[in-house]
């Protein structure tokens, strides 16, 4: 039998980092996907195939042996649960063991995501796992959420009884989203940390949201919103630059909660524009969106999350009067340009792209995760 699952990555318009100390902040899906199949072997084969595999696309792998004899720790139960620190420590050793090397280290916390969320859904019960991605690792557009959103819906729906056939992508009831939602924040956290839940619940869900400590609004946008997307390639790890954030906030807690009440205004503000239905003119709203993403570059810039690579890339667009702010966690990654209707954007890309960038445009507001039998 075989399930598939696949999950959105997403950009963050507003808020990144201020959402992990409580502010609001505004995201959408983007329509680039991680994909997981899920191929469990036939009951009366199962001797002969043991085994829990996982192909990842930069690292085919499999285990040693019987997952009942490797695993060092309980399965988990049916309830979305944080994975303990022993039970981490186990897995991390678990994965050391591995040799993955050097060069894909990097891919270790989403092996221990995986192992984790895995025997917690499946238990100790063999398959054989693919993962692929449209999307760039560490830059921004939330692959670590879409792997563990992917993932958990794989699981879930291979635990639905009606598997019958049914044509393309279908989306999962409310109760699995929830339920699969859960999952994705506890494996979030073995990879950042402390995540705030946006990537996650914006991957589930899809469209676009305004997230407040763990509320969701859906938002309705009533006005054209295009962006250009530009990947500096400069590799970063969201853990390391949420921790600086903290580390930030313990020094200076009163400066830092008027930087964050400042953000929360500006996502508030956002996400009010973007569903306005007034008579303002377009025009209008892109020059008050432009503003406020400037802001909030401003003040994401004071949290210490920037990087010479996105001045460059906002430089750049200035030059040819557009407006830029960097997407999820900085520290190089993805910028985000405003696109104003009718902007061409051809001279823009050009000189971006000779400084060694990648720029795309991504649709943006799509469907969250989905499945397929
Ligand atoms: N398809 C995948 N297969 C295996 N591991 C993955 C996959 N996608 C993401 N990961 C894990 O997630 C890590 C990247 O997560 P990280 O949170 O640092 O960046 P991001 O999610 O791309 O950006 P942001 O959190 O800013 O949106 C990778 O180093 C890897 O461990
Ligand atoms: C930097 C951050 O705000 C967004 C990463 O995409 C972290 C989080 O909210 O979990
Ligand atoms: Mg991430």
């Amino acid at each position: 039998m075989e399930v598939k699952a696949r999950a959105p990555g997403k950009i963050i318009l507003a808020g990144e980092h201020a959402v992990v100390h409580g502010s609001t902040a505004v995201a959408a899906a983007i329509d680039l996907y991680t994909y997981v199949t899920l191929r469990l072997p036939l009951q009366s084969a199962a001797e002969n195939n043991d085994r829990l595999t996982l192909q990842l696309k930069d690292l085919p792998w499999s285990f040693p042996g019987p997952l009942k004899e490797v695993i060092p720790f309980d399965s988990n139960t049916s309830t979305p649960a944080s994975c303990s620190g022993d039970t981490l420590k186990s897995i991390a050793v678990l994965v050391e063991e591995q040799n993955i090397p050097e060069e894909k280290i990097w891919l270790s916390s989403g092996i221990s995501t995986f192992l984790w969320l895995y025997t917690s859904i499946r238990g100790f019960n063999p398959a054989t796992v693919i993962i692929t991605t449209e999307l760039p690792y560490g830059s921004g557009l939330g692959s670590s959420a879409a792997f563990c959103v992917a993932l958990t819906s794989a699981l879930i729906a291979s635990s639905i009884s009606d598997k019958t056939h049914r044509e393309g992508w279908c989306s999962l009831d409310e109760t699995n989203l929830e339920l699969l939602n859960k999952w994705a924040f506890e494996g979030e956290k073995i990879i950042h940390g402390k995540p705030s839940g946006i990537d996650n619940t914006v991957s589930a869900y899809g469209n676009m949201i305004k997230f407040c400590s763990g509320e969701i609004t859906r938002l309705q946008s009533n006005m054209p919103l295009r962006m250009l997307i530009t990947n500096t390639k400069v590799g970063r790890n969201t853990k390391a630059l949420v921790s600086g954030v903290s580390e930030r906030t313990v020094r200076h807690p009163y400066a830092m909660k008027s930087v964050f009440n400042a953000v929360d205004s500006i996502s508030k503000e956002l996400a009010a524009i973007i569903q306005s239905k007034d008579e303002v003119s377009v025009t209008e709203k892109e020059e008050s969106i432009k503003e406020l993403m400037e802001i909030n570059q401003g003040l994401l810039q004071s949290m210490g999350v920037s990087h010479s690579s996105i001045d460059t890339v906002i430089r750049t667009t200035l030059k040819h009067k557009l407006t830029s702010k960097l997407t999820g966690a900085g520290g190089g990654g993805c910028v985000l340009t405003l696109l104003p209707t009718g902007t061409v954007v051809d001279k823009a890309v050009e000189e971006l792209e000779s400084y060694g960038f990648q720029c795309f445009t991504a649709s943006i507001g799509g469907n969250g995760a989905e499945i397929c039998f």
